[in-house]
């Protein structure tokens, strides 16, 4: 059991939260964003060409490491629900979180990003915690997760991430000092081989709950609370002054308003994420680009970083299942 720091990364908009990761002998230290929406660990890379590859960016060069093997003929290759994209080759190699080891990790190494990936300055790659078969490795590998589990006194992780504040994931382990109040469990339906559980209802501040279900995914990888268009508009119809910017192709408010909590069920057991949370960015002195915001053609809502900051979630692959508690 062990836990690892997650930094938020652009600060104030706590766009992604970053993990030390070490690879290889000796260590290669590279900050991976943590994402229960997806299942490869994938990295830049000395493979990776470097117009791609920012100023100061750690990267893995597997060259450098006595314990790197390629993996001969494997390739992979993702595209994301943004539209960013990365691919390459495999590896096999040491790979520690915390005091957590899995040695032959498999280590997606990047040749190609997209240009989302190389703009982003901060992360040097993703560890993917969604289930093995979301894997987009050919032949599927493992994840770190998959690979760590039967070392854990129990199959679970926790995600405790905070606004503009170092958070943390623990595995293997539940620490109660994290939450108020008590975890509710629902179970996890891996449809898509994502952490996707039902919402029973919702509220918008002090309003009465609407008991209709939310098909809902918990994302740590995507920074915002993507929901059902109908509730977009109800949220945003409580902050005068709101609007839908074409310009940005999302729900704009006025910086100068506290937006209504923003509150969830799991059972009857009620999940607030606070309306200060909402504001994912200033557009102008005025304008402040809304944390909600509408989750589109996709087939369910994404539970993103704007609703995981706010509580304390059990990620058990033991069901599996998913625990919400306030904090
Ligand atoms: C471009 N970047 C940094 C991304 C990081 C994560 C994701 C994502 O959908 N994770 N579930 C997309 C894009």
């Amino acid at each position: 059991r062990d836990t690892v720091v997650a930094n938020p990364a652009y600060s104030y908009y706590d766009k992604e939260y970053l993990c030390a990761v070490k690879i290889g002998t000796p260590p290669q230290t590279l900050p991976l964003d943590f994402d229960t929406g997806s299942a490869d660990l994938w990295v830049f890379s000395s493979e990776t060409p470097s117009s791609y590859v920012s100023t100061g960016k750690a990267i893995y060069t597997p060259s450098k490491s006595s314990t790197a093997k390629l993996v001969t003929g494997s390739t992979w290759a993702l595209t994301y629900g943004d539209g960013s994209s990365s691919s390459g080759d495999v590896y096999t190699d040491n790979v520690t979180i915390g005091s957590l080891k899995v040695a032959a990790q498999a280590v997606e190494a990047a040749q190609k990003v997209s240009s989302q990936f190389a703009a982003d300055t901060a992360l040097s790659g993703l560890l993917g915690l969604a289930f093995g078969t979301a894997n987009q490795a050919k032949p599927r590998v493992k994840t770190f997760f998959d690979n760590i589990r039967p070392a854990l006194p129990l199959p679970i992780f926790t995600v405790n991430l905070k606004k503009g504040a170092p958070g943390s994931f623990n595995f293997g382990y539940i620490d109660s000092t994290q939450y108020t109040g008590a975890i509710t469990y629902t179970p996890v339906t891996p449809r898509y081989s994502l952490w996707e559980f039902g919402v029973s209802g919702f509220s918008i501040g002090q309003g009465a709950k609407n008991s209709t279900i939310i098909d809902a995914v918990a994302d740590t990888g995507t920074s915002l609370l993507l929901l059902p268009i109908s509730i977009v508009k109800a949220y945003y119809a409580q902050i005068a002054g709101s609007s839908y910017s074409t310009n940005y192709g999302a729900y704009v408010y006025p910086c100068s308003i506290t937006p209504p909590d923003f509150n969830f069920y799991i059972g009857s057991a009620k999940q607030t994420v606070p309306g200060r949370y909402m504001n994912y960015g200033y557009i102008s002195n005025t304008q402040c680009y809304g944390g909600i915001q509408s989750q589109g053609t996709l087939m369910f809502s994404l539970f993103g970083d704007i609703a995981l900051k706010a509580q304390f979630v059990v990620f058990d692959a033991s069901v599996p299942r998913i625990g919400w508690a306030n904090k």
